[in-house]
């Protein structure tokens, strides 16, 4: 049965002091919600502004309905797709769109780029006619499944649909991300988009100066940003977001987790619930964030891809998972071992680095170094620009081997990482996930080699189940640790952004901006 989720559109929108003005501006408030919220549901696009004689605002092709129902079947049961929707009034059923022919029409090539791919990947197939009817859509699916495009192109194709003048420094929507390098790699993928869609898109992030992305808001139909450089410019009245009509929240696990939730709540402030579409995806959706999500959402429809969300953190089924438990004093020499085979000979392979701290990322390095490979690193002590530059070298293949704190383990999209090493765990099972996510990429097989010491024994029982899921061997060695998951792992749900020192007691955790 669909399960009603509760809107509390108080959390965003609380005034602090009632006046009788603020009464009367909140009873109108209220009327025009309540009308945004009528029109929501009888199919208004939000974005377009113009309503459609179908019911939402999205025509499923006929072509589309004209398949049988069991080839639809078979797609969502081999795909392993479920739809749960929340809402308790009836809503209209779209199926997915299994072939790029089956998207909405369109009068520019917006989907000229699309030519790249054989078809739409699962998690695209199923929120995309949710996301063109105009849904709050939860979309969690593996890591390197194409979830990018999957919010990007209803993005980009209500724009280009959208009628409506826009007042300069009104952006119609906001995709927020969790970091500087992700929100770039989001901007690169609408950007090959938006020359067709005409759609003015900009990248918001801190470390750099605000001038020029002051200038840039004046015009940008849609802003990719990282919450706390967002936030500063919208303090300083350098963007207004309450025309807002399309929010996502990428990572979402990691942009409601403690460091990010007041940021978010700031920003969408002025754009309520019921006249902006909230998107929200991820690989990974655990429980202690579910409820917040629902109350920034408006009866959304949840897409999971390859089982139950309620399970346990699932990881990329064709990531060859090895977990090596030893003495951390061994790590050292494990690691440059493990190196030596993947990057000897003419064509050394991609391989990622994991440490947890910035001070340990920078020891590895240098060891790394020592040894005459190719490496280069990505860690928040480093300033912007040499973060980009050291990405890029990776890359492009100048350095064959990148040494990362957590700064480097969600989304980003590297080609042809072959292998992941967790010299450190990180601080929960989640990040695990997403670390070794760096490889196995559209499709791709991966690899991922795990250094696990008795340090990390509270995380066994989680990992342990990451690795049952997936069918990956449980070492004996690692068994022995327990198999007890700890509810809560951490307070801070992660150690994204772990700048911190090596003394593990440290508690400071600071944010991209
Ligand atoms: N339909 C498709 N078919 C094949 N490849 C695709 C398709 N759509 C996107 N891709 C490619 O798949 C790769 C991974 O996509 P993307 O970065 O969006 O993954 P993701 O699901 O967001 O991963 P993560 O969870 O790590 O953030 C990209 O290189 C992208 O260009």
């Amino acid at each position: 049965m669909a399960k009603r989720t509760h809107n509390t559109e108080s959390t965003e929108l609380r005034p602090s002091k009632k006046s009788k003005s603020d009464d009367k501006h909140s009873e109108k408030k209220e009327k025009k919600d309540k009308k945004d919220k009528k029109e929501k549901k009888n199919g208004v696009d939000q974005v377009t502004g113009s309503s459609s004689d179908e019911q939402t605002g999205y025509t499923q092709a006929s072509a589309l309905t004209d398949l049988p129902q069991s080839q639809i079947d078979q797609f969502l049961e081999e795909k392993v797709i479920k739809i749960t929707d929340s809402s308790t009034e009836p809503m209209p059923q779209f199926r997915p769109i299994i072939s790029f022919d089956y998207l909405p029409p369109c009068d520019t090539d917006l989907y000229a780029p699309l030519k790249a791919f054989p078809a739409p990947s699962p998690i695209q197939a199923a929120t995309w006619p949710l996301l063109f009817a105009g849904r709050d859509v939860i979309g969690i699916a593996e890591t390197g499944s194409g979830k990018t495009l999957g919010f990007g192109l209803p993005c980009l194709k209500k724009l280009l649909d959208s009628k409506r003048s826009r007042k300069p420094y009104h952006p119609a929507a906001v995709i927020i991300s969790p970091t500087r390098e992700l929100a770039m790699q989001i901007y690169d993928q609408l950007v090959k988009f938006s020359h067709v869609a005409k759609a003015d898109v900009t990248c918001i992030y801190g470390g750099v100066g605000k001038d020029e992305q002051r200038v840039a808001l004046k015009t940008a139909a849609i802003v990719v940003a990282t919450p706390g450089r967002l936030k500063d410019l919208q303090n300083d009245e350098s963007v207004d977001l309450s025309k807002v009509k399309y929010l996502v929240l990428d990572e979402a696990d990691r942009m409601l987790d403690k460091g990010f939730e007041q940021d978010i709540k700031d920003i969408i402030a002025p754009m309520p619930v019921s006249r902006r579409q909230t998107v929200m995806f991820t690989a990974t959706w655990p429980r202690s964030v579910r409820d917040l999500a629902a109350t920034f959402m408006s009866s959304p429809v949840t897409v999971t891809i390859g089982g139950d969300p309620s399970a346990d953190p699932r990881a990329n089924t064709r990531i060859k998972q090895e977990v090596e438990v030893m003495d951390g004093r061994d790590k050292e020499n494990r690691l440059i071992q493990l190196l030596s085979r993947s990057q000897k000979g003419q064509n050394p392979e991609k391989v990622l680095v994991f440490c947890l701290y910035k001070k340990e990322a920078m020891r590895i390095e240098r060891l790394i170094k020592m040894k005459g490979f190719k490496v280069a690193g990505i860690h928040g002590d480093l300033n912007q620009s040499d973060r980009f530059r050291n990405l890029d070298a990776f890359k492009t293949g100048a350095a064959t081997v990148l040494v990362a704190t957590d700064v480097a383990a969600r989304g980003l999209d590297i080609p042809a990482v072959k292998l992941v090493i967790n010299v450190t765990f990180p601080l929960t099972v989640e990040d695990y996930v997403h670390r070794i996510g760096r490889t196995g990429r559209a499709g791709a097989n991966g690899h991922a080699i795990t250094l696990f010491t008795e340090q990390d024994k509270a995380l066994s029982g989680g990992l342990i189940n990451v690795l049952k899921a997936a069918k990956q061997d449980v070492p004996e060695s690692l068994l022995k640790f327990g198999t007890t998951v700890k509810k809560k792992q951490h307070d801070a749900y992660g150690a994204f952004f772990k700048d911190i020192g090596t003394d593990k007691k440290a508690t400071k955790i600071t944010f991209d901006d």
